[in-house]
């Protein structure tokens, strides 16, 4: 998978050779490609931005600079597996559901707006152009500019590529991840720690009675931080048929 990402900002966008995503790009598992929108600006000034239609503060993204940049950095505008991703307060909200829609993606464009925004012409262009554009939100709170949300973006998407994480099995148990459950409570050495032991349960070796208390320690903290979350749920996860391991 190829993922681009186009920022005025390119260096917020260096904690991704870090970690597991860096891993994945170190081996070929994930082809990260950072630009500078900068370098798409045709004035000595490389401006980006102008006043805004109408009035009002701030400052609007120029869509012609944005459109010389996306036109070089989209492999197959309207291919098949081809996505513009545009981070905004005002998209869709970011679910591990769309990361995993989006790993099956062959190319995602990642478009980092500041200021006020981009220029609404830009999406209304691409999607025109037959590209799959999807504006996103990673929540409600107020950022200065998309590339946190980019920053979260490809680290969802690229975690959950082939090979990138050792045990896939851990993509399973974890919160949002496909059992739909908020993650249960992990222990490690020593025992005991600050007077304070391990459930008898994790110490028994019964795989069976551990993989029952774990999944009901997550039901019951889906249910008591996350109930938005529990309604959502498989019934096959509320299960409890196996109360006799
Ligand atoms: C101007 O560009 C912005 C500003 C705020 C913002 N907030 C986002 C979010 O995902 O919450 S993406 C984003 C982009």
């Amino acid at each position: 998978m190829r993922i681009d990402v186009v920022s005025i900002f390119p260096d917020y966008l260096a904690a991704l050779d870090l970690s597991l995503v860096g891993k994945a790009r170190t081996a070929g598992l994930l082809d990260l490609r950072v630009h500078d929108l900068r370098d798409w600006a045709t004035d000595r000034h490389r401006t980006v931005d102008d006043t805004p239609f109408g009035g009002g503060a701030g400052m609007v993204m120029r869509p012609d600079v944005w459109s010389r940049a996306l036109d070089d950095v989209i492999e197959e505008p309207g291919a098949p597996g081809v996505r513009l991703v545009v981070p905004t307060p005002s998209g869709e909200v970011f679910t591990q559901r769309t990361a995993e829609a989006w790993a099956g993606e062959r190319q995602l464009v990642v478009a980092c707006g500041r200021y006020e925004g981009i220029d609404a012409r830009v999406v209304e262009h691409y999607r025109a152009t037959g590209v799959e554009v999807s504006e996103v939100s990673i929540g409600d709170y107020v950022l200065n500019g998309g590339e946190v949300a980019a920053l979260v973006v490809v680290e969802a998407v690229g975690r959950l590529l082939p090979g990138v994480v050792g045990n896939p099995e851990s993509l399973v148990e974890e919160s949002h991840g496909a059992a739909g459950l908020l993650e249960y409570p992990v222990y490690t050495k020593p025992a005991d720690w600050d007077g304070r032991e391990v459930p008898d349960v994790l110490l028994s070796g019964h795989h069976g009675r551990i993989a029952r208390w774990r999944r009901d320690q997550a039901l019951e903290r889906t249910a008591r931080r996350r109930p938005d979350l529990v309604a959502r749920l498989d019934p096959a996860t509320l299960d409890r048929s196996d109360r006799d391991v």
